[in-house]
């Protein structure tokens, strides 16, 4: 499919037995059910999680409160949305949403003892705890980074373990991913960050990597800027995972930060229901400002393809058109949306019989634009 072509069909929770259906069905209301059983939460918090898990299986999208701080970001996020069974609209949406109501119910926001109380820091914790960073060398850190994302928790509360092991890469753009870091692309590299614990310690073995052997100048990491999607790393999981590193990389990560070469950003964008089409110019800004972008996990991958149902054989590139800048995405496959496989590794995937799509088996390491600055293509909706 070229840019030209019609753009596929969005991805919504609608179909029961799909992926999307049983993360909105199954996965959620065990999420819910793990925070508030994790937590000194009163009967307020408790009736709220659980009247928001009762409203998305059975009812319809309520509004925020009107006074909630974003009350006015979420009406126009979520327009044509509200009043619409939770299974009816994009999934996209429907999953962010969620966990912006899940901080509502247990006071995250309004003023009082839970103000600012991350409720998946329990979770986030004990995996920076029990995880060891990865070594070796440039190609070998880049694949811990694809496979470090394998520690996302909301996909644990699923109904699949997880593969313990390396797993295959569908996609394996690596050769020329680190040909294009040593001739210089990385010089001032964005990384845009998924997972804390496990994730994020390979990734930041790969930043001290790229900015010790001078690879990288500046390494800028994007968090988000509240928790979200369970285990999304906030810069008080960069802080807790730096903490636990061996202390020279530590120290060397340390002193890169106040030097200003390696800083943290957020932006308001990166809670947002919608695909990176929809990026306001500040954010695009300081992609494009980068000598390369490096996406992170599943949900950014989601978000910078657009998340919809691609066909598998649709050039990476050509999805990607409309970004900025030189790009790269490292993931493991939770998903159902994948782009830019070769034909032989599809056929074999499907004949596989493996729910290959979103069991976390396989990965990608996937580049678009090293040699080029690309232009624009349309959002998939
Ligand atoms: O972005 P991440 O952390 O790699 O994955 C996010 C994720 O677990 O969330 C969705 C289901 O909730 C899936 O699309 C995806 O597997």
């Amino acid at each position: 499919m070229s840019p030209a072509d019609p753009t596929p069909q969005v991805v919504t929770p609608a179909v029961p037995g799909s992926f999307p259906w049983s993360v909105l069905h199954d996965r959620h209301p065990k999420l819910v059910a793990g925070v508030r059983d994790a937590h000194p939460y009163g009967p307020d918090q408790r009736r709220a999680l659980d009247a928001l898990v009762a409203e998305s299986l059975t009812g319809v999208i309520a509004r925020l409160p009107a006074d909630a701080h974003d009350a006015a970001r979420w009406e126009t996020w979520g327009t044509g949305h509200y009043g619409r069974r939770w299974f009816d609209v994009p999934f996209l949406f429907a999953e962010s949403y969620f966990y912006r109501r899940i901080l509502d119910a247990v006071g995250y926001f309004a003023p009082g003892p839970w103000q600012g109380v991350d409720p998946y820091a329990y979770l986030k914790s004990a995996e920076a705890r029990t995880s060891s960073p990865s070594t070796g060398s440039l190609r070998e850190l880049l694949v811990a980074a694809v496979w470090g994302n394998r520690a996302d928790l909301s996909f644990r509360i699923g109904q699949h373990g997880g593969p313990a092991d390396e797993g295959s890469l569908v996609v394996d753009d690596s050769a020329a991913l680190c040909a294009a870091l040593e001739a210089g692309l990385g010089r001032e590299l964005c990384l845009v960050a998924d997972n804390a614990g496990g994730e994020l310690l390979a990734d930041l073995a790969l930043v001290d990597h790229l900015l010790a052997t001078g690879l990288s100048e500046r390494v800028a990491v994007h968090v988000k800027p509240y928790p979200y999607f369970v285990s999304d790393a906030l810069a008080t999981d960069v802080a807790e995972c730096v903490s636990v590193l061996d202390p020279a990389t530590r120290d060397r990560l340390l002193a890169a930060a106040a030097e200003g070469r390696w800083t943290l950003r957020t932006h308001d964008f990166y809670r947002a229901p919608l695909s990176y089409h929809h990026a306001p110019e500040d954010l695009r800004a300081e992609w494009s400002a980068a000598t390369l972008t490096v996406f992170k996990g599943d949900l950014n991958y989601r978000r910078l393809v657009g998340d919809a149902h691609w066909p598998a054989l649709t050039p990476f590139a050509d999805v990607v058109e409309y970004f900025p800048g030189p790009v790269a995405a490292l993931r493991t496959l939770k998903c159902e949306v994948v782009v830019g496989l070769a034909a032989g590794t599809l056929a074999a995937l499907d004949a596989s019989g493996e729910e290959w799509r979103v069991t976390g088996a396989h990965g990608l390491l996937q580049t678009a634009g090293l040699d080029s600055r690309p232009g624009s293509s349309p959002a998939p909706g």
